[in-house]
Formats: structure tokens, sequence, C-alpha cells
């Protein structure tokens, strides 16, 4: 029994272009369709899905009537335009059947790696996902060069893991899961079931590069798996074809390869957080804050902050000052640097009748807080 992924509240579903295009003849209805009553019933089940769906540059490829893989880019990016909307328009009916919405999201490296677009997808893919409609996502792939594109869905699917703030991240793909050597050249090859995700000896196993509608292989499923556990993330790789394999998954039969992270989900996402925002701000705390943070382990409360500087955002990074100057912690604010001023100083009770509304009790969450 895998409790970390029977437990799991938002997984991220990656599905690669050899098993959405059943080896390159167009989309496989028929195969989606089961997908998405699995993941209809995850979803009664409670599990927030997001989708990150390849397939549209083999869709195109299919309507067009090519069967090699253009090399250049203009030809794969046009093959992808055209293919994505047969993509979407499956996904979408598909889940229609079962009265849910899905949406349609296109991101590019740049989105990611943008402050200011990195909050704007976030919040917008928590919109979604409050709402219950199933987000899509693929590469755009009509607007990137070589140097900023993902290039494969399994480093974007650990990107969008991120993100969200998975718990899970599961890769189907053509092959059972990850195998001890590459099963197209080794009938031998055994299944690993389990390993965590940074032990080096798996570096050689995923030596091969993708299939020829792919373009991952496991190398990039493995640095996929890496890049997940950094935000606390577990990632399986499974055989799509395997029958009820999402049902099977949720109910903790042991298929597939799990990888974990080394550290556990709060731990791993703090270390995150501190590697990659900006801070945007400045709160002055109090003494009782200070010593609150520093030794009680506490989220930070309104009451305790005497200044706020800078101008930040909901979800932007702050850092926590004693009234010295000295740095404390840096963490996530709840509230705006506008909001923030209207509501220090004061108890949390009072939030409301300050600004009409109340997104949290704290200003800052432990949860979201890094000691320094
Ligand atoms: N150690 C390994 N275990 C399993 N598959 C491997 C391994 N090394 C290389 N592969 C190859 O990776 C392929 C899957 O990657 P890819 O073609 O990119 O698929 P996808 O479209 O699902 O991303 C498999 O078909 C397999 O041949
Ligand atoms: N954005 C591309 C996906 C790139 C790709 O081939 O990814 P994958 O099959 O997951 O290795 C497409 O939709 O065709």
């Amino acid at each position: 029994m895998r409790s970390k992924v029977t437990g799991a509240q938002r997984w991220v579903v990656k599905i690669g272009s050899a098993l959405l295009t059943a080896d390159g003849k167009g989309l496989d209805r028929a195969a989606m369709s089961v997908w998405v009553d699995q993941m209809v019933a995850l979803h009664e089940a409670g599990v927030e899905l997001v989708l990150v769906s390849s397939g549209a540059v083999a869709a195109g490829m299919s309507r067009l009537g090519w069967t090699a893989r253009p090399s250049a880019m203009h030809e794969l990016q046009a093959a992808a335009a055209i293919g994505q909307m047969g993509l979407v328009q499956a996904w979408e009916s598909s889940f229609a059947e079962h009265g849910r919405h899905t949406a349609q999201i296109l991101l590019t490296h740049d989105d990611l790696s943008d402050r200011k677009r990195y909050l704007n997808a976030r919040s917008t893919l928590r919109a979604l996902v409050e709402l219950k409609v199933i987000p899509v996502i693929n590469e755009n792939d009509t607007v990137v060069t070589d140097e900023i594109r993902f290039g494969d869905n399994d480093t974007l699917a650990a990107l969008v893991a991120n993100l969200v703030e998975a718990d899970l991240l599961v890769i189907l793909t053509d092959r059972d899961g990850m195998f001890d050597a590459d099963p197209r050249n080794n009938p031998d090859a055994r299944l690993i079931y389990e390993a965590r995700a940074d032990d080096p000896a798996l570096d050689a196993v995923a030596g091969s590069v993708g299939g020829a509608l792919g373009r991952g292989g496991m190398q990039t499923k493995l640095r996929a798996a890496r890049l997940a556990a950094r935000s606390g993330a577990h990632t399986i790789i499974v055989g799509g074809r395997i029958e009820r394999v999402l049902d099977r998954l949720k109910a903790g039969e042991r298929i597939g390869t799990l990888l974990s992270p080394e550290r556990g989900m709060l731990a791993a996402r703090k270390q995150w957080l501190a590697g990659h925002l900006q801070t945007r701000g400045t709160l002055v705390l109090d003494e009782g804050a200070v010593s609150a943070l520093s030794q009680g382990n506490k989220s930070l409360l309104p009451v305790g902050v005497k200044l706020v500087q800078g101008s930040f955002r909901r979800g932007e990074m702050v850092v926590c000052v004693a009234p010295d100057g000295r740095e404390i912690a840096r963490g996530l604010a709840n509230y705006s640097a506008l909001e923030a001023q209207k509501i220090i100083g004061q108890s949390s009770e009072a939030i409301v009748s300050l600004l009409g509304y109340m997104a949290e009790p704290e200003l800052v969450h432990r949860d979201n807080l890094i000691l320094v």
C-alpha cells in the first residue's frame, strides 16, 4: 500500500505524445475517454486535478497526413497549432460527457521564470482548481524558440507541480514504468518499483532518449521527478495503457515507479521558496512577534507588525525584521502592502471590519515562513 499516493490531495497528471496518439495514428479518443472516466472518479473522490497533455504536434502531423516529425521549427509550430485544436476539443468533449468543464492553458518557460507571470499562472490555476474545472496544459509551441522551450512536457509538468504545490505528479507513458535498462533493447530489463528521486544510480538507467513521437524518454522523466521533489511532490511513472491505471494508483496498488522526495513536503517547500522568490517588501515586527517567530515557531499576526515598507501583493515574499533592522524571517504575505497597512497593530478579529473581508487571520502563515 502506497500511503503517499492514496493520501495525495492534488495530482498533476501528464500524458505523453506516444500514448495519446496511438503511436502516430491521430488522437486515441477511446484511450482518452478511459482516462477521463478515471479522472472524473478521482475528482469525485475529492482529488484536485491538473492535466498536462502533450500530443499537439503528433495530432497536427496526423491531420496534415505527415508521417515523419518535421525538423524545421516553423513546421513543428504549424503542426502544433493545428493539433492543439483537436487536442483540446477531444478533452473538452470527453470531460463534458461527465458534466465537467476544462480550461486551456498554454505556457512557456518565460511565463514561469517571470515573477509576475508566474503569480498570474498560479492564481489562475488555483482559481480553476477551486472551480472544479480541469486545466489542460501544454507548452505554447507557437511562440517558443529553441532556447526558451521546455521541449518535453515532463519538465513542464514538474514545474506545474511546483506551481500548484501538488502532492503527486503522475507521468503516464508507453512503458509500465522506469526499468533498470531501456526496455527497447533489453528484453530482460526489470521494473523499478520504488526509489528516491535523487538516487544517482538512476541516471545510468534512464540514459536513452525518447521514442519517435515523444521527445524526452526516461531521462526527462527522471529530471521531472527531481524537480517535482523540490517542492515535496512524489512522482509516479507508469504505463498509461495499464487497465484502470489511475483508479489502481488511487487504491494504493504497487504499479509503476514511485520516486520519492528526500524531504517532507513542508521542508522541501520552504527550501524551494527560499531559493526562488524575490522579496518585495519589509515588515518591521515588535519584540513580541520576533520571539513568537524565532522561538515559538508561530505565524505572524498583524498585531505584531509595526511598519510596512515596499509594495507587494498577496502571495509575494516579504522580509520580516526586528525593530533594530535585524532580519528574522522571510515569508509569503497573505495580504498586499496596502491591505497590510490597514490591519497592522490590530487583532485578527478586526480584519473583517477594517478591510470588509478576511482572507486569513495571519499576515504570514508559519507554513510559508522561513526563519533566517
Ligand atoms: N530505463 C528505461 N525505462 C523505461 N523506458 C525507457 C528507459 N530508458 C529509455 N526508455 C524509453 O523512454 C520511452 C518513453 O519516453 P517518450 O518516448 O518520451 O514518451 P512520452 O511521450 O510518454 O513522454 C519508452 O518508450 C522507452 O523506450
Ligand atoms: N508541446 C508538445 C509536446 C512535446 C512532447 O513531445 O512531449 P512528450 O511527448 O511528453 O515527451 C506537443 O504537444 O506536441
